[in-house]
């Protein structure tokens, strides 16, 4: 077993991650199988790192700047290997100089000079660049009255388009609902719901799973993770597997789709409203930027909590990854069983078996990538309010099954060669997906993996790189890019009789194209100046030459 450098309790350097940046930190622990340290920040960031990633104490010297004794890295970094530049100049008779050593906050950094011969530039954050503060406030979705609309809008277009993809004739037109209230509620679906909610709670909470460390937050806290999303897919397949054996019909959810929906809407509507009311007491740096605000409305459909627990059971993250995902393909499913029902079927048809298997595929991709998850602008930026709580628990399971839910009525007659050219059509998509989303997560974790090498990014002077070269070359959103042709890959074996399975090709483009606008809002606050460089070396942001 490979002897360790550092013990527990020690003080020593180490390097923030994808920056070239030292701060003092505290030993922890240390995992032999992974060879991986866990230290402590000075800030209270916890965080795992290899140990050529943390440096001795006297490989640093002190110098003096404000009349405080602050640490400077001796060494002026070599543009390939810092690391190596900084042991090679530990010999020099400087850097021994023993001191009692003072750090100022983490937030001051040394930029490490070009010019070897010249001063080290003294920063700190806010100064290097145009990052605005995170307290100014940016208001999105068109503020209240924005805000007020969709939540008044959302549920209704919901039931609007369930009910138009059972209907026979489903032309947007076409509707004339005959409802009443029990076509929409029975208090048994929603009991059956609580059930099942409280199934994945459980699941969620399953102590089996390696724990991840989220994004260091705007609140300097990382939370941790437990990473068992497929684990608890898998289990719910055991037990549609053991329910079909037991010959308890599925369909019962089909039957009932429009009283689960709005057992759904229920359900997030009274989540929305229990973060909102305890966020009332949550402590100021727990809040979103969002919720800051001071808008009731706003603030309730943005969410005012970043990351509300109860205890360790991190309600965004579960509803996210539990609720969403696993929910979604659950869908899927019944509506296979449904179509075979329906359509007295002995298999389902290529078109259901398509869209199912595709969407299992993304999802199966999500969480196989789970952790990444945790890197998104929604569990690392947004609160937890109305929008994720409905988008999660009702829109996801519900409106992303909508391919399927209408094939369940509406058989497709398609030909094999426009199956394998849809086929490869998703699979270009995936492609681009995946290839986008791999690097710019492996890169973001160690920027100096050998076998990212052959990519070209910037440095900024936040600290972390930007790729630009590779798909992150081509355009600024690779990954929307692969997204969106999937997206149009999974209505197309609904054939073209009527638009209305179309409605998710609309709904994702039209939401990425607004994510963009958001995530590179977030980005030009970070890394300021730097990202308009960024934007001037890859000019386009999803199709090069149109957008
Ligand atoms: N099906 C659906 O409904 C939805 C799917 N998605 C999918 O989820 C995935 C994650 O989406 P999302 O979190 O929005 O976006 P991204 O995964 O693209 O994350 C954006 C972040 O990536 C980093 N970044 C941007 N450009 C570069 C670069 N050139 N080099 C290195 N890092 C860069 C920045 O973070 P930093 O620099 O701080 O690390 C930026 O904030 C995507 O694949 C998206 O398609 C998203 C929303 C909805
Ligand atoms: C106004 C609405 C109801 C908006 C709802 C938006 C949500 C449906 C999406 C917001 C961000 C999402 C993400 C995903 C699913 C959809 C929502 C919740 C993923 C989990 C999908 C799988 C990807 O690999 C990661 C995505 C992160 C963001």
């Amino acid at each position: 077993m490979p002897s360790r450098r550092f013990n527990n309790g020690d003080t020593a350097m180490a390097r923030w991650p994808g920056s070239s940046l030292y701060f003092e930190v505290q030993i922890v622990s240390y995992d032999p199988s992974t060879q991986l340290y866990s230290v402590l920040f000075k800030d209270g960031t916890d965080m795992e790192l290899k140990e050529n990633e943390i440096k001795k104490l006297q490989d640093f010297a002190v110098e003096k700047r404000n009349g405080e004794d602050v640490v400077a890295r001796r060494a002026l970094l070599h543009e390939q290997s810092p690391v190596i530049q900084a042991e090679e100049k530990v010999e020099e008779p400087q850097a021994k100089n023993e001191k009692v050593l003072r750090y100022s906050k983490r937030k001051e950094y040394f930029l490490e000079s070009d010019n070897k011969e010249g001063p080290k530039e003294f920063i700190s954050k806010p100064e290097a660049t145009n990052i605005l503060p995170d307290e100014y406030p940016v208001v999105e979705f068109g503020g209240a009255i924005g805000a007020a609309l969709s939540m008044l809008s959302m549920p209704p277009l919901l039931y609007y388009l369930v009910y138009m993809c059972t209907q026979e004739d489903a032309s947007l037109c076409n509707f004339y609902p005959h409802w009443t209230f029990s076509d929409l509620w029975d208090s048994t679906v929603f009991g059956y719901f609580a059930l099942w909610i409280l199934l994945l709670a459980l699941l969620h909470l399953l102590p089996i799973g390696k724990i991840a460390h989220g994004v260091r937050l705007a609140n300097g806290k990382r939370l941790r993770y437990r990473i068992n999303g497929l684990l608890a897919l898998f289990l719910v397949g055991i037990l549609v597997a053991v329910l079909s054996y037991q010959r308890i019909s599925l369909l019962y959810v089909y039957d009932h789709l429009h009283q689960f929906a709005a057992s759904a809407t229920l359900l997030s509507l009274m989540l929305s409203a229990y973060v909102f009311i305890r966020s009332r007491t949550a402590s100021q740096e727990d809040l979103s930027t969002a919720g800051k605000s001071g808008n009731l409305i706003y603030t309730f459909f943005m969410g005012r909590e970043l990351n509300p627990h109860i205890g360790k059971f991190d309600l965004k993250h579960f509803s996210a990854v539990h609720v969403a995902l696993i929910g979604w393909v659950f869908n899927n499913f019944i509506m296979l069983l449904a179509e075979m029902n329906v359509q007295q079927l002995e298999i389902p048809s290529p078109s259901m078996i398509l869209v199912n298997a595709f969407q299992l595929l993304y999802v199966l991709h999500a969480l196989w990538h789970q952790e990444n998850i945790l890197t998104s602008l929604d569990i690392a930026h947004d609160g937890f309010g109305f929008m994720l709580a409905f988008g999660n628990l009702v829109w996801v399971p519900f409106v992303y099954s909508l391919q399927a839910l209408y094939l369940v009525k509406h058989p497709v007659e398609i030909s094999q060669a426009a199956l394998a050219a849809i086929v490869a059509l998703n699979t270009f998509g995936y492609v681009i997906f995946r290839r986008a989303n791999n690097l710019k997560n492996a890169f973001r974790k160690n920027p100096e993996d050998p076998r990212l090498s052959y990519l070209n990014s910037i440095p900024t002077s936040y600290g972390s790189q930007l790729l630009i070269s590779g798909w992150w070359g081509f355009v600024r959103h690779p990954n929307y890019l692969g997204d969106i042709i999937m997206a149009w890959a999974w209505c197309l074996p609904c054939g073209f009789d009527y638009i209305l399975p179309y409605f998710y090709g609309f709904f994702l483009t039209g939401l990425l194209i607004h994510r963009v606008s958001r995530v590179e809002h977030q980005c030009r606050r970070k890394y300021g100046h730097d990202w308009d460089k960024y934007c001037k070396l890859v000019p386009y942001r999803i199709v090069p030459y149109v957008y």
